[in-house]
């Protein structure tokens, strides 16, 4: 029976710049991907959340980039509690499979794996060959699409762009 499942990631960048952020949450995505055999029409919806101290761009790209173009997808703020692990992207993806809950696998990697130490079963990764099946699954049109700044957007009160109808 198909039922939606959470198939939870989480990875940390050492500087938060959009070059990193991005790359960080493809790698984490594919990863996720490839142990899980996730496919796009089968994901509900995923939502990120990144770390105080992570604010050049949305995780969220990282995941249209992959193609996931119909995916609703959210990012907010992880909770600030003292001491926790910094510039650290959390992702959890809602996965409509047949498979039990005790068959999913989560994905933690890089300073993240002491998140979750009992769910960090990953086996060794090819990252060179990781980076190559990235390159093979980015969609063009994403990969180098940025945020809409507010003053862009035409659906912003703010904006200096006019709308569809010309207001
Ligand atoms: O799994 C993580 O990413 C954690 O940091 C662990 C944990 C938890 O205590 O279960 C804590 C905070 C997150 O919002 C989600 C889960």
């Amino acid at each position: 029976m198909t039922v939606c499942r959470g198939v939870r990631g989480a990875i940390t960048v050492q500087q938060d710049t959009r070059d990193e952020v991005l790359s960080a949450t493809r790698q984490l995505l594919a990863l996720m991907i490839r142990r899980n055999g996730i496919d796009a029409a089968d994901v509900a919806s995923a939502i990120f959340t990144v770390t105080r101290d992570i604010e050049s761009e949305f995780p969220a790209l990282a995941a249209r980039q992959l193609g996931w173009l119909e995916v609703p997808l959210l990012c907010g703020y992880e909770v600030s509690v003292e001491g926790s692990l910094p510039r650290c992207i959390r992702v959890l993806i809602h996965w409509n499979t047949d498979l039990p809950q005790a068959d999913i696998n989560h994905v933690y990697v890089r300073d993240a794996v002491r998140l979750r130490p009992d769910l960090n079963v990953l086996p060794p990764v090819d990252f060179e060959e990781l980076e190559r099946w990235i390159s093979e699954h980015l969609c063009e049109d994403q990969s180098t699409a940025k945020a809409v700044p507010a003053s862009q957007d035409p659906a912003s009160p703010g904006s200096d762009v006019k709308g569809a109808s010309g207001a």
